[in-house]
């Protein structure tokens, strides 16, 4: 039988890279009372396709469709890079900016390849999360979180996922995917938004 007292929240990304920092960061708040179940633990539902404007947008839906299909509080994030010399793209197409869902390695040489003749001076950036908290017949919450660096000229390190080894964070001059994780979460805008939405878990247990 499940402990009445836990409550127990849906972590909702079928990234499995993404849904281990989701994780790790709510697990390192440390909240009490809170079980954190992953996608892998409740029956497959089906999920709208991630096709809104803006990053709130989708991660809504994304948390909508969770908290629906479960009956669970559910958190969600939809992120993405957006890069100054592309007009902010590739933005909420991040996932698929190459042609084919979830190919980090296309993507990156894309961007790479779109910036070739970019010089360093011009090449900021900035990592975006959008992470909604949705409980059924209750809140609804969006918030933001950014990380603004620069695009590099190579990929360097192995860490993390999608585009870090691309991704230079400001007042850094590792790559993302250099980082260790526990420096990668006390930055990354997936951190920062994240770490707003705690209160809001934390007032679940009641
Ligand atoms: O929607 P879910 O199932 O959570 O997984 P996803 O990979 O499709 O995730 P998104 O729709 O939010 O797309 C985000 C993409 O942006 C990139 N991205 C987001 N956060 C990143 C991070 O911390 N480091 C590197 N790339 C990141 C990466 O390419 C992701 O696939
Ligand atoms: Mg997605």
């Amino acid at each position: 039988m499940a402990d009445p007292a836990v409550v127990r929240v849906l972590v909702a990304s079928r990234n499995a890279k993404k849904l281990k920092e989701l994780r790790r960061v709510l697990e390192s708040a440390g909240v009490e009372g809170i079980e954190l179940v992953g996608l892998n633990e409740v029956p497959e539902f089906p999920e709208t396709p991630e096709t809104g404007a803006t990053f709130e947008e989708n991660a809504l839906v994304k948390a909508r469709d969770g908290a629906a299909a479960t009956g669970l509080p559910c958190v969600a994030d939809d992120s993405g890079l957006e890069v100054d010399a592309l007009n902010a793209m590739p933005g909420v197409l991040s996932a698929r900016w190459a042609g084919s869902h979830g190919d980090d390695a296309a993507n990156t040489a894309l961007v790479l390849a779109q910036l070739s003749d970019t010089p360093d001076g011009r090449r900021g950036a900035a990592f975006v999360s959008a992470c909604a908290l949705v409980v059924p017949g209750g809140v609804e919450r969006v918030v933001r979180g950014t990380w603004p660096g620069s695009i590099a000229r190579a990929p360097r390190g192995d860490g993390g996922f999608g585009y870090d080894p691309v991704f230079v964070p400001e007042g850094d001059d590792r790559s993302a995917a250099e980082l260790t994780p526990e420096e990668k979460d006390a930055a990354s805008h997936r951190g920062r938004a994240l770490a707003q939405l705690v209160p809001d878990i934390a007032a679940l247990v009641s």
